[in-house]
């Protein structure tokens, strides 16, 4: 029997997006269930928080405490969860020298990765809306951008490569460009400013960049304003991620349930919450598919 030809990947899918006038609008997802309420709502990109996945994963702060198995097992789970659904994943430094910024590409592509982002803060790094940032030099810089760009050619791999600068807090805006420029020359695909400050700032630097796409990291309460997609847009950027969008509500609904529960003795978890409808959200109908389809009838009664 033939089957069907195989759909294009997410990466290849993501490069498409890219070209289109578009704006990619990527919410932060910080596990498998904040992952399937963006896909119930519709999102058509996903980003993997690296803060999400350390707090959520290791219940740690974002100091460059996750390893590569961490995010790329965490990744992979993500990507897959509808692999026609582009994910963008936090990849930090890379992880390493060349051969770890090489390690790490692949990995991130064999368990379908669209999209990663590798910066130029030095190993032991932190969120880049802390203070104290340090960055590697700049050849250190393009040359973590290289390795990632000559894994993908020697894969035949689409994932796109991001490049991300933290050094506009301690170096300031024109080395900032200077970095993103060389890493686009080192073979990135998308610019990530780090830390903007101002609408004259993204946009200049969105103007300085073009035609390279730039990505705009839209945390709420750090460095950067807080603009919409559509402003954003106006600005000059072609991608949005908001890190925060599932993490920060979850915080606040948790915490209201916990305490709820610690002072009433109950959750007040809604009524509408039952068991099965926690299945649905994360896949019961396609379960129950996949077992009617191979002649099973385990969730009949389901
Ligand atoms: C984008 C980021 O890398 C992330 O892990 O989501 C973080 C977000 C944050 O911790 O504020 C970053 O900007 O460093």
């Amino acid at each position: 029997m033939s089957s069907k030809e195989a759909p294009p990947s997410a990466a290849a899918k993501l490069r498409q997006m890219l070209k289109k006038k578009d704006m990619i609008v990527a919410p932060g997802v910080y596990d498998g269930f904040s992952a399937r309420i963006a896909l119930e709502v519709g999102f058509d990109c996903l980003y993997m928080t690296g803060a999400g996945t350390v707090a959520s994963k290791l219940g740690q702060p974002d100091l460059g405490l996750a390893t590569l198995n961490d995010m790329r097992e965490h990744a992979e789970m993500l990507a897959n969860l509808d692999p026609s659904v582009p994910l963008i994943a936090d990849a930090d430094t890379g992880y390493g020298g060349p051969n770890m910024v090489a390690r790490t590409v692949a990995q991130y592509h064999r368990s379908g990765v669209a999209a990663l982002h590798i910066e130029d803060q030095i190993q032991t790094k932190r969120c880049g809306h802390l203070g104290g940032k340090a960055v590697v030099d700049v050849d250190t810089f393009a040359q973590r951008i290289g390795a990632a760009y000559q894994t993908r050619r020697r894969l035949g791999s689409d994932i796109v490569i991001i490049a991300r600068t933290d050094a506009l807090q301690t170096h300031g805006f024109d080395e900032a460009m200077r970095r993103l420029q060389a890493a686009v020359q080192a073979g990135a695909d998308v610019a990530f400013l780090e830390g903007v400050t101002t609408a004259d700032e993204a946009r200049e630097a969105c103007r300085l960049l073009a035609p390279v796409p730039v990505l705009l990291n839209m945390v709420e309460h750090g460095a950067t304003p807080s603009w919409t997609p559509a402003e954003a847009k106006a600005l000059g950027f072609k991608m949005i991620i908001f890190p925060f969008a599932s993490i920060g509500p979850a915080y606040k609904a948790i915490k209201d349930g916990f305490v709820k529960l610690k002072e009433e003795g109950r959750t007040g978890v809604g009524g509408d919450f039952t068991p099965k409808k926690l299945f649905t959200v994360v896949g019961l109908e396609q379960a129950i598919k996949v077992d009617a389809e191979a002649g099973g009838s385990l969730y009949d009664k389901v």
